[in-house]
């Protein structure tokens, strides 16, 4: 584990807390052909939080997630992760058509070496937990657009992640699934007390979902703002959030895109 070290957050510069899943110190990317996609950014994933990110497209969001995976190196300035379980969902569940729901969701850890009975419980479990238990045999196919992403869901929570990233997972889901997988992911978030990093173009979708929103931008790629959520969700979908102010976040991230 590393020591503490000054970074800038949202403009104010603070003690970098040991608990943080990720940090960004300055990180720039240039990619080989000479595109420079991000402009120094300043950062940090923390300990069971979700934050999520939005911004247009091109404005380096995905870039920004491969280097908090470790997929991708920073060209200038450091990026430290503090995390031993990384979890990853995409737009596209990408579930092995011949396998069952089951064996699909026992994938990522068999492939960490996760020992077969061990892997089948996590499987079971996480399968359950996405209310899905009761097609654990079926093949994907035979699932909806929102079962498959449950699926994918269910494979990502079954080696127990510290942190889980999150490429425009909801995507291609119809508006009603899309709500209720945002409900899903913050019961599941919950429940387990992973952090997130949640990349979307939905403004909308980012308040719901962030405990922290950042804002890029791009010409180049960079952190426009950080804002802290003013009514954070719990995940408790019975708690009541403050809707007024959380419209009113909506509308000073819909300004400062248009801004930035
Ligand atoms: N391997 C690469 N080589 C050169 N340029 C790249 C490479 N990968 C991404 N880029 C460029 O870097 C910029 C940022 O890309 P990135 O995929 O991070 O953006 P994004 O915000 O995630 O976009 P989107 O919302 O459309 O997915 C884009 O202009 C893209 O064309």
């Amino acid at each position: 584990m590393s020591g503490p070290s000054t970074t800038t957050v949202s403009g104010q510069t603070r003690t970098a807390d040991l608990g943080d899943l990720v940090t960004f110190d300055g990180v720039t990317k240039t990619y080989s052909n000479g595109f420079a996609a991000l402009a120094p950014v300043d950062l940090a994933i923390r300990r069971g939080e979700v934050l999520s990110v939005v911004g247009p497209s091109g404005c380096g969001k995905t870039t920004l997630l491969r280097m908090a995976a470790g997929l991708s190196g920073a060209s200038t300035g450091s990026v430290r992760r503090n995390v031993e379980r990384t979890s990853y969902v995409f737009q596209d569940p990408t579930l092995l058509a011949w396998r069952s729901v089951q064996a699909n969701t026992e994938l990522v850890a068999r492939i960490r070496g996760v020992g077969r009975a061990e892997r089948r419980r996590a499987a079971s479990e996480a399968l359950e937990l996405v209310g899905l238990g009761h097609v654990a045999h079926s093949l994907p196919r035979e699932l909806s657009g929102g079962m498959k992403m449950r699926v994918s869901l269910a494979r990502a929570l079954a080696s127990d992640p510290e942190l889980m990233l999150m490429d425009e997972p909801f995507a291609a889901l119809d508006e009603f699934t899309r709500e209720r997988m945002s409900d899903e992911l913050l019961r599941l978030w919950r429940e387990r007390g992973f952090g997130v990093m949640f990349i979307t173009h939905s403004i909308r979708e980012a308040v719901k979902i962030g405990h922290r929103v950042v804002v890029m931008a791009k010409g180049p790629g960079r952190v426009a703002d950080v804002v802290d959520s003013p009514s954070p969700p719990t995940g408790d979908p019975s708690a009541p959030r403050d809707e007024v102010a959380l419209d009113a976040l909506a509308r000073e991230i819909a300004a400062t895109l248009a801004t930035a």
